[in-house]
């Protein structure tokens, strides 16, 4: 390519065409004098097992050590993530075929391969473009971009990555240090929210973008890897090593559970995101979301937009734009929508409040970096969890591991919590609702090191984001940002709360099925009935006979059923503070794990045993917990409420 100017443009988390401030640059700023855009997508090897592009029957093995979390040995990046993110990229390769570009796919270290296409002469590259990120493995990326380009004589710019609702232009600090550590005072901050975020950029239109270049002059992948040239090929590439008998995600994994819904059956990619958000707002689910956010079952109840937003294949403020215009009727589109130019409501203003959570998520990992992994968290709170390799006294390392198996497996035998650990191992994906209650059980009532939880978390969730799960785990935890470090969630009130017909708890554990009373769904030891233990084929079951915690939890009286909106949603989060003080009291423990980890060092030592607290907590309200739960506040839009600030 004679008298070329190749800019490679590395993507990211930023896997789409529209909003794109660095596609947007290029088309408007043609100074920058590049004749060429290369634009790349590389499968980091460190986070996500790449043996599976060694074609089969090659005797070359993988350079790369396996892409394991650290604490728990999980896949980092497990099937349903795979999957969706196999749907995105090939997605953006469509997205930019259609305005004329297209999109090369590489394997490897991200530094290895940049440095390997800085050396084509045919290219001549002069510049290495990529969206900035937050984390510490993200961090070293750049690093190592930078020093291949500084050797090459490349210029290598980090974009600001815009896919979040406030630009960080518009932050009203520099430095990260002066981020609140209280969500709610960051909030104030930034309110009122429907007049913060900046306009989308214009679309990119058809052959406006530096020439795409040809195969031959692009480097190869390097050995002993190849790319496969379709979708599927793509997908059956990353899931092979996931999917190996001898290399199980977990031990003894839930089986299927026949009729269950995926709550997440959406594919990857820019254009599906964009259709799942003109679905919210044509079929009125967006206004409706205040309402419905805490259910646990059905695909419309919150917004599922979590996993576009994590790989960037849409952006907040192209959410709020919709919102906005929704809001204001300039898209007649949407004119016979009930709500339909009349403003800012419940559920739009929610939404914004979350998408807020999410930018906050993301300027804690900024603020506290690595502490987002320690086990202190950013409190630096003095903690010793319990671990296979710190078991209470009279365990072992291997009953700790079983404990942890079986939390993995969903059959702790409390109710609520495997129905969403099942379900996340079936589709990757499980609300918000059910995340809090599980990374509440395993701290507070396990007491076991939160970051197995959030390291499973990672290998399994479609949407997960580093910032989002570590600062969510840390926050139940009661390491992180939550200024209340009491917050204890009783699983089975919750469980009351928010599936009162025992619907989601049955639709995911089957063996469930056939009992009729919510609370023996719930704990399944309290059923006493033994014929119909024993038709149901419940008797002899380990975690039905000896579940690692027992709750009591008393009813006094009829207790009461939250608003229910929508097919299949189980409870408002008014229910939640409705419902507070009705119930009768609650007791942990009973169970010889309880037992076992009340008399350990550590973890409960400082904190109290769940027993204890248990019971004297009973009557307290659970609101919220794990950031971004506005659920119950009965909060008008864009107004702050006690509620709220009680949850913060
Ligand atoms: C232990 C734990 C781990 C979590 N891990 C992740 C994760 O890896 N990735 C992730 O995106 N979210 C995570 N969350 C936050 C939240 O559970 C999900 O964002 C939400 O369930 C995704 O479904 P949705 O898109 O339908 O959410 P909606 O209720 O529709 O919310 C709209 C958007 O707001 C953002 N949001 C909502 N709640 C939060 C929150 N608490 N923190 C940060 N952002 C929020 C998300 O981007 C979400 O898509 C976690 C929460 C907990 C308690």
């Amino acid at each position: 390519m004679p008298n070329s100017k190749t800019l490679v443009y590395l993507f990211r988390r930023d896997l789409r065409v529209a909003d794109n401030p660095i596609l947007q640059s290029l088309v408007k700023e043609k100074a920058h004098g590049y004749t060429h855009l290369l634009p790349i997508y590389v499968f980091p090897a460190q986070q996500l097992e790449v043996s599976g592009f060694i074609p089969l029957g090659s005797e070359e093995k993988s350079p790369y050590p396996e892409a394991r979390s650290r604490v728990g040995g999980f896949w980092r990046c497990g099937p349903h993530r795979a999957k969706f993110l196999a749907e995105s990229v090939w997605d953006l390769k469509r997205g930019l075929e259609e305005v004329g570009s297209g999109l090369y796919i590489r394997v490897g270290m991200v530094g290895e391969v940049i440095d390997n296409i800085l050396k084509s002469k045919e290219l001549n590259v002069k510049g290495v473009w990529m969206t900035g990120e937050e984390g510490v493995e993200e961090k070293a990326e750049e690093r190592d971009v930078k020093r291949a380009c500084a050797a090459a004589g490349a210029e290598c710019v980090i974009w600001v990555d815009e896919k979040y609702l406030i630009d960080d232009a518009d932050l009203p600090f520099k430095d990260p240090q002066e981020l609140p550590d209280v969500f709610t005072t960051y909030r104030k901050m930034m309110e009122p929210l429907r007049n913060k975020p900046r306009a989308v950029l214009p679309t990119i239109a058809k052959n406006t973008l530096p020439t795409f270049p040809s195969k031959s002059s692009v480097p190869s992948q390097h050995p002993p890897f190849v790319i496969p040239t379709s979708l599927q090929g793509l997908k059956n590439a990353l899931l092979k090593p996931l999917t190996q008998v001898n290399a199980p995600l977990t031990k003894k994994p839930p089986p299927y559970c026949k009729g269950a819904q995926s709550a997440h059956p959406f594919k990857g990619g820019e254009m599906q995101a964009h259709n799942r958000l003109n679905h919210l707002l044509s079929s009125g689910a967006m206004s409706n979301y205040h309402s419905t956010r805490n259910g646990l079952l059905g695909t419309d109840c919150s917004s599922k937009l979590s996993a576009y937003l994590a790989l960037g294949c849409i952006t907040s403020r192209q959410i709020h734009a919709s919102m906005l215009a929704f809001e204001d009727g300039t898209n007649p589109a949407w004119s016979a929508v009930p709500g339909y130019g009349e403003g800012e409501n419940e559920g739009t203003g929610s939404l914004r409040f979350e998408l807020l959570w999410r930018d906050y998520m993301r300027l804690c990992n900024r603020k506290y970096g690595t502490k987002l992994f320690h086990p202190s968290g950013f409190k630096g709170s003095p903690t010793t969890w319990l671990s296979p390799s710190n078991p209470p006294e009279g365990q072992t390392t291997a009953s700790v591991t079983e404990i942890i198996q079986r939390f993995l497996n969903g059959t702790t035998g409390m109710g609520l919590i495997d129905a969403s650990q099942r379900e996340l191992f079936q589709t990757g994906y499980t609300s918000n609702r059910a995340r809090q209650n599980v990374a509440s059980f395993l701290t507070k009532h396990l007491h076991i090191d939160w970051r197995i939880g959030a390291e499973w978390y990672e290998c399994m969730l479609v949407d997960y984001d580093q910032s989002s799960n570590w600062g969510n785990w840390q926050y139940v935890a009661g390491v992180g940002n939550d200024p209340r470090d009491t917050r204890n969630f009783n699983p089975v009130k919750q469980a009351f709360d928010y599936d009162p017909h025992a619907e989601y708890v049955k639709t995911w554990i089957p063996e469930l099925r056939g009992l009729s009373e919510p609370s023996e769904v719930f704990q399944a030891w309290t059923c006493k009935d033994e014929e119909l233990r024993e038709r149901l084929g419940l008797r002899g079951l380990k975690w039905v006979e000896e579940p690692l915690e027992k709750i009591d939890f008393v009813i006094a009286r009829k207790y009461p059923r939250p608003r229910v909106r929508g097919k299949g949603n189980a409870g408002s989060g008014g229910a939640d503070s409705r419902d507070a003080g009705r119930s009768g009291g609650t007791k942990t423990g009973g169970s010889e794990w309880a037992r076992a980890r009340g008399s350990a060092r550590g973890a409960s030592a400082n904190r109290g045993s769940a027993s204890s607290r248990g019971h004297s907590r009973g009557h307290r309200r659970e609101k919220g917990g794990g950031g971004g739960d506005s659920g119950g506040s009965g909060r008008k839009a864009g107004q702050a409420s006690e509620k709220e600030a009680e949850h913060s």
